[in-house]
């Protein structure tokens, strides 16, 4: 039984950020200020305030200006609105986040709806996601675009390769699908209402899983030699009494031995959301002053 090797996520993270700060001082000396990222967390959700304060430590890091907006789990729409309003009129910000998912009470598309597309580091605007779907350069979700560098890494051209997406969430399984369709490959999107899934991921070279149950896709439902993306956070019970530890859609146990590749988790997709999330916010300050993409990302 041959095993598959596991993708370094962290490690390729870590030449993106590289990339990403020499390109941020290029940009700092030329502009004479700093590309900045401004992240919107609303209400306390503990998850999303370790996410939210890793961003802004990689943001100082790589050496642009980092803007933390906190507020209470019940404000209001029109108070959020009127955050989003401001960050897009303030010179300073290059790139706004707004991290999701919001309070149930809130309007989470009318907010993502008025971010100024050109500061839109998420890839979510209606303009984002159209300019995707048109095959258009713009601002692409992090986490997808994250995975597809793995797998252009990993197999090079993707050309005629048969990939399944399991999930079909705005911010990761459609834009993957988008992606993967403009890389040529010949795409399949399964879904909780999909029958044989099975069978259907069998098919696949690649599989992306985006579905958010743990551990859900078996090792025997994998073609052998298949490379295997796991965008699955799941926090599951630990053996140790009270603690959580986080798994994957994938039960890598089992998959271990038919894949050619596979990414962990952690260290596997989510090292690369953040580092994209950096990357976007450097081309978003490129964009708005007017100057090319920078080279090599
Ligand atoms: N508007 C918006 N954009 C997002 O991109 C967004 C969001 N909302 N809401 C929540 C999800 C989740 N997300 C992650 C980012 C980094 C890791 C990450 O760094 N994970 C590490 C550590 C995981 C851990 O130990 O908890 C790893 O997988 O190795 C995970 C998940 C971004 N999200
Ligand atoms: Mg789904």
């Amino acid at each position: 039984m041959t095993l598959g090797k596991e993708i370094d996520g962290k490690a390729f993270a870590a030449k993106v950020q590289d990339k990403v700060a020499e390109g941020v001082a290029a940009f700092t000396a030329s502009q004479g200020r700093k590309p900045g990222l401004a992240v919107v967390l609303v209400g306390e959700d503990p998850a999303s305030a370790v996410y939210v304060r890793s961003k802004h430590k990689m943001t100082l890091k790589l050496g642009m200006e980092s803007f933390e907006f906190k507020r209470p789990a019940n404000i209001s729409q029109e108070e959020l609105m009127e955050l989003v309003e401001e960050l897009n009129g303030d010179p300073r910000v290059d790139g706004i986040l707004v991290q999701l998912p919001l309070p149930k009470h809130l309007d989470e598309q009318a907010v993502v709806e008025l971010i100024n597309p050109d500061k839109d580091v998420d890839g979510l605007t209606p303009i984002s996601t159209g300019r995707l779907a048109l095959g258009l350069p713009g601002l692409v979700p992090c986490t997808p675009l994250g995975s597809l560098m793995l797998l252009q890494d990993e197999l090079g051209d993707l050309s005629g390769k048969n990939a399944v997406v399991v999930g079909r969430s705005i911010l990761v399984g459609k834009p993957m699908a988008q992606l993967l369709l403009n890389a040529n490959c010949t795409v399949t999107i399964a879904h909780s209402r999909t029958q044989d899934l099975a069978g259907v991921i069998h098919q696949a070279d690649i599989v992306v899983a985006a579905i958010g149950r743990p551990e859900m896709i078996k090792g025997a439902w994998i073609k052998p030699g298949a490379t295997v993306i796991d965008v699955g956070i799941n926090r599951v019970p630990a053996e140790e009494e009270g603690k959580t530890r986080i798994v994957g859609d994938v039960d890598t146990a089992s998959a271990i031995s038919h894949v050619a590749a596979i990414t962990p988790v952690p260290g596997g997709v989510g090292p690369m959301t953040i580092a994209v999330l950096m990357r976007n916010t450097l081309f978003a300050a490129h964009l708005r002053a007017g100057l090319p993409a920078p080279l090599g990302l």
